[in-house]
Formats: C-alpha cells, structure tokens, sequence
C-alpha cells in the first residue's frame, strides 16, 4: 500500500492505494468521531462489495445503514439525493455520523453533497470502486448534483476524511468504464506532466489489461498531482481550473446528449481532442502533437470525435459552464503536451471551425469543410 497526503489550510487527509483495503478497518475506523455510520452506494456496486464493508464495520462495534440508490449519471439528481437525506432521518442520525462513499463518481459526489448539507456538515469517507472516481473524484472535495441545463451545478467543496482506493475493486469494472476512467488519466499527462503521457504511450496495453503495477503507478501519480493542485487551490481561484481540461466540451455533450448517453470519461475524452484542435487552430500545438494526443485517446479505447450537437447548441451549452467569468467562455488549451493554461478571448469563430469538424491552417485561419 502506499499513502499520499492531501494537506489544505484547515485540515488534511491520507489517500490510500493499494490492494484488498476495503476491509482494513484500521484505516477507516480512527476516523469516525462515533460509532455510527451510513455506507451510500448503488444497485451495481452493493452486491459486490457492500457486505465485506458492512461486515468488517460491524465486527468494530460501529451501526451501519446502508442506503443503496438507483445506479447512473440520470440519477444524479436531486431526487435521489433525498433519498440519502431520507435514510439518515428515519434512521435518527446525528452531525457525527459518518457518510461513507462505496462507489464510482456519481455515488461519491453525491454522497459528499449530502454530507456538506446534512446538518450543515457530518464526516465524509471516500472509497472508490472505479478507476474514474480512483484516480479524481474521490479527491479534492468537489461535490455536487447535475441539473439538466448543466453539469454539476447544484454543489459544495467538501473534503472527505481519508480516501480508500481498493485496486482489487477494479477487477469487476466493465471495459468501457475502464476506458472511462483512463480519459481522466490521460488528463493529467496532457495537463501537466510530459513525461507521464510519454510513460501512458507505452503502457496503456499495459492499462488496459488491468496489470496491477501499471494501476497502482497511475493511479498513484494522478492523485499526486491532484493532491498538489488542490492543495494550492482548494477552491478553484486559480490553476485548480486546470483540472477542467475537456470538461468545457465535455459537459456540453453529457448535458446535450442526456445525462449517461455519454459516460463522463467519453465526454471528457472527445472534449480534450476539441481543446487539442482548438489549441491547434490558435498555432499554439503542432498537428504532429495533436496526432499524438488523438492516438493515446483512441488506444484508450476512447472517442475520439465529439457528437455533432449543432454550433448554437454547442454554445449555449457551454455557456453554463462554471468557468465562465463576466459573461466570456475561459477554456483550458494547450501549448503542448503537459503545458496547459487557462485562456479566454477564443475567437467565436474558431469555435466554429473546430466544432464543425472544418480544417483549421493555424492562428485561427480557416479552411472550408
Ligand atoms: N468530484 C470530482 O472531482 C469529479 C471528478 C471526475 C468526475 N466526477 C464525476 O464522476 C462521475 C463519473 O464517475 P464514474 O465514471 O465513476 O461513473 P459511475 O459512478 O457512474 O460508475 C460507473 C459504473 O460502474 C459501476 N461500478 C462502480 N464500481 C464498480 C466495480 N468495482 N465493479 C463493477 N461496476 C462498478 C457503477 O455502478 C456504474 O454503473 C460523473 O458524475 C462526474 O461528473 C467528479
Ligand atoms: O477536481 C476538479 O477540480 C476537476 O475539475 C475534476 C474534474 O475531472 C471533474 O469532472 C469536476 O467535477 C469538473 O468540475 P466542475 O466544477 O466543472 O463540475
Ligand atoms: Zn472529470
């Protein structure tokens, strides 16, 4: 196992990685202020590794309640929201019961938004079960629920207690989640770190068949510079917004197409080839780096193209995004590999081009389609 920390001006956690940690109570257990606790998970995931949790607890003394919602993005809402809200009523819940996250993204942002707001704030423990929510939800404390205008719009920052990342959960996740889960990976590369997308290259087969030292070694550096980006910006002021690379184009195809056509990691995926383009269009990436960037995506077992919502859908879509600042779209873009910057004034007209599929010669100038 090995153990990173995120430290934040008022508090800091571990992030365990390694394998067989569901049930190391060891690790959960100093951080639950009392014996009480509600495990939130989903359909999918409670059959598989609910009872080990719940058991394990159990044998510590501590009551659980578990609370199993109905699984997919399309029910990241508010109604199954108070579904949670509803559990730890009837069951008499107090401020220092911990709510702990057993699931992928959806479950863990939700879980969180509901311990930020249930009695203005009880204790929050993370264990994420797909390589998407290992990798990134599960850390840095966004939480949140969609609304169907727009991604994540109704949340908190609200950071968990410590994060188990159980590598042995991953054995059960679906290939197509796993792609998923490897878009946001490939972020990180692309973010900030050139020599990671060069080590993705040559080990995504590695990835893809689920070689356990090749997930431990992602997992561990996407975390690292999660840890490190959050540390310096909790609240996304700043670079924290680098982590929202592809997210701009991403959540506008996950809203436009309806919430779970396109998983989040497929969205982001298709997304971060649109800023590559479009990074390409202002001259600030070479074609031969965008070929680069486009090749890994598709290795990944991910889209490459985005669905052809229409320019004025595009637009109004991304409007709602939550970087927009005085009315103007800020976009995350790329001045190469592993050197992206948050910059805003894209030419409406690039944008345009680019999600229009038409060529692009570099410094914004067009070609017909
Ligand atoms: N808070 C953040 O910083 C952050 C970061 C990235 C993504 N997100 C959010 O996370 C969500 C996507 O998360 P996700 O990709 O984990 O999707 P998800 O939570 O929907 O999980 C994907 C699927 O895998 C199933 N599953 C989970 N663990 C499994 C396992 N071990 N074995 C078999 N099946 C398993 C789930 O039931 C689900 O059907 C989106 O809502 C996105 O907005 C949040
Ligand atoms: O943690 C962050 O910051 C991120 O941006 C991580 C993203 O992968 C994640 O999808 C996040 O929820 C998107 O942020 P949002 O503020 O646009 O909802
Ligand atoms: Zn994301």
């Amino acid at each position: 196992m090995i153990t990173l920390d995120l430290v934040l001006p008022d508090t800091a956690y571990p992030i365990h990685i390694g394998r067989h940690l569901l049930t190391r109570t060891d690790l959960l257990c100093p951080h639950l202020p009392i014996h009480d606790a509600v495990i939130v998970t989903n359909t999918t995931v409670a059959p598989l590794y609910l009872a080990p949790l719940q058991s394990a607890l159990e044998a510590n003394g501590v009551r659980v309640t578990p609370v199993i919602l109905p699984d997919g993005e399309a029910y990241k809402t508010s109604e199954t929201l108070n579904l949670i809200y509803d559990a730890l009523l009837q069951r008499h819940c107090e401020r220092k019961t911990t709510l702990i996250a057993l699931g992928g993204g959806v479950v863990g942002d939700m879980t969180g938004f509901a311990a930020a707001t249930y009695q203005r704030g009880a204790p929050f423990i993370q264990i994420p079960t797909t390589l998407l929510a290992q990798v990134d939800s599960s850390v840095g404390g966004k939480t949140a629920i969609n609304h169907p205008l727009g991604k994540n719009m109704i949340g908190a920052f609200y950071q968990p207690r410590v994060v188990l990342a159980d590598l042995a959960l991953l054995d059960t996740l679906p290939e197509r989640e796993l792609s998923a889960g490897l878009a946001e990976v490939i972020k990180y590369g692309l973010l900030g770190n050139a020599e990671f997308f060069q080590w993705l290259e040559t080990h995504m087969p590695a990835l893809r068949t689920r070689d356990m030292g090749a997930l431990q070694e992602a997992v561990r550096v996407a975390c690292r510079m999660k840890a490190d980006i959050v540390a310096a910006d909790e609240r996304e002021t700043g670079q924290r917004a680098l982590l929202n690379l592809g997210h701009t184009f991403g959540h506008a195809i996950e809203a436009g197409l309806g919430y779970g056509a396109w998983l989040h990691g497929e969205a982001v995926a298709a997304g971060m080839v649109l800023a590559a383009e479009t990074s390409a269009a202002l001259g600030w990436l070479s074609p031969r780096e965008v070929d680069r960037i486009t090749a890994l995506i598709a290795a990944a077992g991910l889209p490459v193209t985005a669905p052809d919502l229409g320019v004025n859908t595009w637009l109004e879509l991304m409007a709602h995004d939550k970087k927009v600042e005085a009315g103007k779209l800020r976009f995350v873009l790329l001045h190469g590999i592993g050197d992206a910057r948050i910059e805003s004034g894209v030419p409406t007209s690039v944008l345009e081009a680019v999600l229009t599929g038409r060529r692009i010669t570099g410094r914004g100038r067009t070609t017909p389609a």
